[in-house]
Formats: C-alpha cells, structure tokens, sequence
C-alpha cells in the first residue's frame, strides 16, 4: 500500500472511534471515508448499534457490503455526528470537497450534522485553497452559459469527464473543475458561484468542520475549531 493510502487508512479507522452507540452518523465519500465504514461494519457486527446516512451512492454500497445499517433523510433530519474527507483543508478549516462528485450530498449531510470530522492525510492541509481545481456541480441544461459565467469569476472551468464521458453525479448533474489558483476570500468566491443561475453548489465548505483528524506519518493528530 502506497504511503498516502496507508495515512488514509489509519484515520479511517481511528475516526470511527468515534462514534458511538446509538449515534445516526452522517457517512461521506472518498477512499479514507471507505476506511472508516469498513471499521465500522466491524463494530457493527461486535454489537454497535448506530444508523448511518450515505453521501453518495458508492458509499451506501461499501455501507451494505460491510454490514453498515442505513437510514435517510425522511426518518432522521438531524445527525449526530458527520465524518468526511476533503480534497484541501485550509485556514480556519474551510475546506474544498468534492474530488469524488458527491459534494452537494456531501454539504446537505455535513449542514444536517450537530459535529463534522474531517479525515485527512497530511498533504491535504494547504496555507491557501485552490490548488485544487473548485468543484463545481451544475445543471446540466445550459452549462456552457454556466461555465461561461464563472470564467468571468477567474478561472478556465473544465467539464469532468470519467472513461471518455461526461461525468454525471449521483444528482444527474454535471460538475465543472474551476482552477481559481489561490482562493483569498473562500466566502466570497462561494457566494459569486452561487448567485449563478446554474450553479446547484459549490465545494467550498465554510465554517462547517468541527475537527479534522490528520494522518502524519505512523500517527493522528487532531485540529480542532477554535
Ligand atoms: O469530497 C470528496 C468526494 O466528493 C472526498 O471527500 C474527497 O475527494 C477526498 O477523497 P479521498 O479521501 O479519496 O482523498
């Protein structure tokens, strides 16, 4: 296992510590997300009782396969605790999301959320966003107007692709890559995208981690809010 997955691993597993009996937890996307739902499918099957709510489709099936029992939004609207991962971890932990596409899902359980844990590896921590290309998840209808308009915002968006095709979210939506470069008021970027007509969200997550938990090395450390 490469050194990065290792890190990945290794928070994965520690954040799901965290969660305790009784708990509805909010369960985000990614590969160190996927970490932390396999543990959990092991503390499930040791007696934890806990319900989770998946971001993304992916993750509702790691959560079947490993045994995570599932709930949604129509019979829990607030979750005790969220636990996610992040493509950057910036100033007064702003975060970017949304490498693997499911950053609107991603944003409605993170603000359902009463805590939001970020697991990291250590080279997702950056003094300034946008080195990171912005995810940005749009209507597909008109998205050429869309992208036009962000241009206007400073950046050359580009159309995800996966396999040769457009790549469609879990929402049916489309998501643009926005290369801003640094990001020097992570608020305001995001409320120029959203006043967009065709923007759905932005992954610019401001203001909502409570914790990251980082993966440095053999060992974890953690960041919290001040
Ligand atoms: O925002 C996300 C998906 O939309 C992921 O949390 C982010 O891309 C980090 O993924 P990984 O843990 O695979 O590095």
């Amino acid at each position: 296992m490469k050194e990065a997955d290792q890190l990945k691993k290794l928070v994965g597993e520690a954040a799901a510590d965290d969660i305790k009996d009784g708990m509805t937890v909010g369960l985000g996307s990614g590969s160190t997300v996927y970490w932390m739902v396999k543990k959990l499918g092991e503390k499930v099957k040791e007696g934890l009782q806990i319900q989770g709510v998946p971001t993304s489709n992916t993750t509702a099936e790691w959560a079947r396969e490993f045994g995570v029992p599932l709930t949604d939004f129509s019979k829990v609207q607030e979750l005790d605790l969220t636990i996610d991962g992040a493509d950057e971890v910036g100033e007064n932990l702003h975060l970017i999301k949304g490498g693997g596409g499911a950053l609107f899902r991603e944003k409605v359980v993170a603000a359902a959320a009463k805590e939001l844990v970020i697991i990291v590896d250590g080279s997702k921590l950056v003094s300034h966003l946008g080195e990171f290309a912005l995810p940005v998840e749009v209507l597909p209808f008109g998205w050429e107007v869309t992208a036009e308009q962000i241009s206007n915002l400073g950046c050359s968006p580009t159309l995800r692709t996966s396999q040769g095709e457009t790549y469609i979210t879990d929402n049916g939506n489309y998501i643009l890559d926005c290369p801003f470069g640094q990001i020097t008021d992570p608020e305001v970027l995001h409320s120029e995208l959203k006043s967009i007509v065709g923007v759905i969200e932005t992954g610019l997550f401001i203001g909502m981690a409570d914790k990251i938990v980082v993966g440095k090395e053999d060992k974890v450390e953690v960041i919290s809010k001040t």
